[in-house]
């Protein structure tokens, strides 16, 4: 019998016939059920592609397939995109063609390296025109411009308008401009009057066409004659300046400065050679904001004062004086805490003050900032005088597309936690891309990637609580490439849900793939309660036969690797259809079925246990989210312990400490929180930079070890060695490698074998020794998964 197969399947021989001797140049090959999808896919693309297939080889049509999941239509379009010619363009219009010189044909040098047609990146090259003047950039192609049509750069005769010059006089002046500029108009026509004796010198100074220091030099006499013709018809201001020329005394100054700069483009180019370079004039808007020019003597034309100057409460020497904050990053550099650094200069000028002002608050520290305050509670006290609702988590596990995320919506939504109108409005925006019937399934797959692929890529996380149970959803993927994912999943999980697609063949396919492996890796990261969920009956006329099939086999197999069987729940189901997840099953096909609900046979299979409050905390970082106020914000499962608000915690392994400042369970805040609650937690007075994923949170008195050599007790998926393989324990991930086979171990006794074997052969149990390349918080009691090159190869207990 089937059962019996998998319970064998761990004597060395059996496993030894199961994996084959040929382990290794398996890691090369496609599983039989990849080689199956990728046949059906490339025949498909290529019919789909049509006359143009020969245009692609196979092993491009392989490849788009596997990307995209085997999704034809993906594939079809990335392969015609990329590999694939574009119908040719229509014909342009054609343009009368410039006479071409000769030598825009014939040049090409053999020394260049250039030829006719395409170049090795695929570009046409055209032909090199002869350039009157052969240098070192002649090989540029931006320098193929036909002969015809090189220019020469003309400097513009007409001036350059600088930052806020203007155009002409009021013309383009708003209502509110113009009054803005009477008005000031006449406040500098009342300073005036109060200034008597004055007035020709302030109204010169008042002038926005003050003489630069260039502007000294004496135009002839002509051009200054036409410019003051010019000048009639300038804007009010250009009028001041032309007024004088005849009452100040200084003609030729006069006329200088109110050159019009439009009107000094018409010049002659003989004149405006000697001319100075003009400048503009400010513009009305210029004019409106900063008024006109105060110091006549020192202002420079082009620069304005600043209109908060004449504030009353403007202080010149404001920022040459050390800010608040320079204050207290130089005292925090004082105590040896990093800041900001302070340019050399600032620090010279400030360093008086500076220090002066570290001396008060010399001792002011990050970590020396009040924690926040602990109410010093007996947490374990607390929890067990509290009424709360027991928590449990459990990870969804099984073969991609067996229905875990359909089956975790329908259930959200049965139980009401998900509006039945969320649900429809995911099935309109899935009809948009063909995938209305991942609708429930998009309740967990949130990520736009997840959706348009239609596979779960990482853990999606979600609540639901029923009369007597808090239950945290881990959602796993099912894709081969994500085991990491469903590792991590599992590693938080108190009991999983196995889910299998009983349709034909599809059933068949998941054993031979993630469901065997899913299951291995939850045995091997002690998870020892399942629900496995027989989904999809729907498919298979709620067949009492297909059902029976499917427990037995998987029974065998299950008790073959340990699990117990009053552990194991089998339940059959249609997540898609809803039946027997809250409700039981409508279709009269399936009376033969009198069993629980899979919401009941989750309430059973919460362990009993309680969990480890007493022993030292230990919360592993599944998710870090770092806010802008300088709180981090860690969301994890509480493996072990408690805490509580105010607690200094240490993050292992980089050892930094920092506080709690609040703890959200379930969504509500909470003053503690205790072993087997997932939970959000504040954390302040710490750099971010210290925290990754899959560090553990202590208490600082018994902080977790961290390592990166270890002995652990590993059951083999595959042939071990000394080689390179990857440690995976929740969210962490740390490279190493296999140093040594210590020993083979037996089975049931756990007692040497073997002292330093070979290679261990898959199903057998061994003593390893790794060397990891940087230390992570490890102890004994932990259990730890071993990959390499995307298999796990092996899972057991650090020593
Ligand atoms: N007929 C039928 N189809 C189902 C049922 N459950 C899920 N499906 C369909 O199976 C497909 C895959 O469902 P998902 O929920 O995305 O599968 P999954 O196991 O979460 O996939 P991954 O997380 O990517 O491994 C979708 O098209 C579902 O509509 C079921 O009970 N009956």
């Amino acid at each position: 019998m089937a059962a019996s197969r998998y319970v064998d399947e761990y004597d060395d021989d059996g496993l030894d016939d199961d994996y084959g001797d040929d382990g290794y140049e398996e890691e090369e090959v496609l599983s039989a059920e990849d080689e199956a999808a990728m046949e059906v896919g490339t025949t498909k693309v290529r019919e789909a592609l049509g006359d143009n297939a020969g245009m692609v080889s196979l092993k491009q049509i392989r490849d788009a397939l596997w990307h995209y999941y085997y999704d034809v239509n993906k594939s079809v379009s990335y392969l015609k995109t990329n590999f694939i010619k574009p119908p040719p363009a229509p014909p342009k219009p054609k343009v009368a063609a410039p006479k071409k010189t000769p030598q825009d044909h014939q040049y090409v040098s053999s020394n260049d390296g250039l030829s006719f047609g395409r170049g090795s990146l695929g570009f046409p090259i055209t032909k090199k025109p002869r350039l009157p003047h052969r240098s070192f950039f002649d090989d540029m192609p931006w320098l193929d411009t036909p002969h015809q049509r090189h220019t020469t750069f003309v400097e513009p005769s007409r001036p350059r308008w600088g930052l806020l010059g203007g155009g002409e006089g009021t013309a383009g002046m708003s209502k509110l401009q113009r009054l803005a500029a009477a008005r000031r108009k006449k406040n500098d026509e009342k300073k005036e009057q109060d200034k008597p004796g004055e007035t020709e010198e302030g109204i010169s100074q008042l002038s926005i066409s003050e003489p630069s220091q260039t502007e000294t030099q004496k135009p002839s006499r002509p051009l200054a004659k036409r410019q003051k013709l010019s000048n009639h018809s300038e804007s009010p201001e250009q009028d001041i300046g032309a007024s004088q020329d005849g009452d100040n005394g200084h003609p030729q100054e006069s006329r200088q400065t109110t050159v019009s700069p439009t009107r000094h483009a018409v010049e002659t180019h003989e004149d405006a050679d000697s001319l100075p370079p003009p400048k503009a004039a400010p513009s009305a808007f210029a004019r409106t904001l900063f008024g006109s020019a105060t110091d006549s003597k020192t202002a420079r034309r082009d620069v304005f004062p600043m209109p908060y100057t004449s504030s009353s409460s403007f202080s010149p020497k404001t920022f040459s004086e050390p800010s608040p904050d320079d204050i207290v990053f130089a005292a925090q550099r004082k105590a040896g805490k990093k800041g900001p650094t302070i340019t050399k200069t600032a620090k010279k000028d400030n360093e008086g003050e500076a220090d002066e002002a570290a001396s008060g608050v010399a001792k002011l520290d990050i970590s020396d900032v009040p924690p926040p305050k602990s109410k010093g509670l007996d947490v374990v006290k607390e929890f067990e005088s509290s009424s709360s609702k027991r928590n449990a988590s459990f990870v969804v596990v099984g073969h991609v597309d067996a229905g875990k995320s359909t089956l975790m919506g329908r259930l959200l939504m049965e139980l009401k936690f998900v509006e039945e109108r969320t649900i429809a409005k995911y099935r309109r925006q899935g009809e948009k891309i063909g995938k209305q019937s991942f609708a429930l399934a998009w309740v967990m797959d949130q990520r736009q990637e997840e959706r348009d692929r239609g596979v779960t890529i990482d853990i999606a996380t979600n609540n639901f609580e029923t009369e007597k149970t808090k239950f945290t959803i881990l959602d796993a993927p099912g894709h081969r490439d994500f085991v990491p994912n469903m590792i991590a999943g599992a590693s938080q999980a108190d009991f999983a849900i196995l889910v299998i697609d009983a349709n034909t063949g599809a059933y068949e396919k998941g054993l031979k793939g993630q469901t065997r492996e899913h299951i291995l890796l939850l045995r091997s990261l002690g998870v020892q309660r399942l629900v496995v969920a027989v989904n999809k009956l729907d498919m298979v006329g709620w067949s009492s036969e297909r059902f029976d099939e499917i427990t037995q086999e998987v029974t065998g197999f299950l008790q073959g690797l340990g699990f117990h069987e009053r552990y194991v729940a089998f339940i059959p189901i249609s997540g898609l259809e809803g039946d027997n997840i809250v409700r039981p099953i409508e279709d009269s096909a399936a009376s033969w079925y009198t069993g629980s609900t899979l919401v009941d046979a989750l309430e059973a299979a919460v362990p009993s246990t309680a969990a480890d409050l007493r022993k030292p905390l230990r919360m592993a970082i599944f998710e870090v989210f770092r806010s802008q106020q300088g709180t981090t914000t860690i969301s994890g499962r509480v493996d072990a312990g408690t805490l509580q608000v105010g607690d200094v915690l240490v993050v292992q392994p980089s050892g930094e400490n920092g506080f709690i400042r609040s703890i959200v369970v379930d969504n509500e805040n909470h003053d503690w929180a205790v072993a087997g609650q997932h939970i959000s937690i504040a954390l302040v007075n710490i750099d971010p930079i210290h925290i990754k994923l899959g560090d553990i949170l202590c208490h600082p008195a018994d902080a977790i070890p961290c390592g990166e050599s270890f002995v652990m007790k590993a059951m083999a998926f595959n042939h071990l060695m000394p080689s390179p393989i990857d440690l995976h324990r929740g969210r962490l991930h740390a490279a190493g490698q296999i140093q040594s086979l210590l020993a083979s171990l037996d089975k049931t006794t756990g007692e040497v074998i073997k002292k330093k074997p070979k290679v261990v052969h898959p199903g057998d149990i061994a003593r390893v020794r790794i060397k990891l390349g940087a230390k992570v918080p490890l102890e004994a009691g932990q259990r730890v998964v071993i990959r390499s090159e995307g298999e796990t190869i092996a899972a057991g207990l650090l020593e």
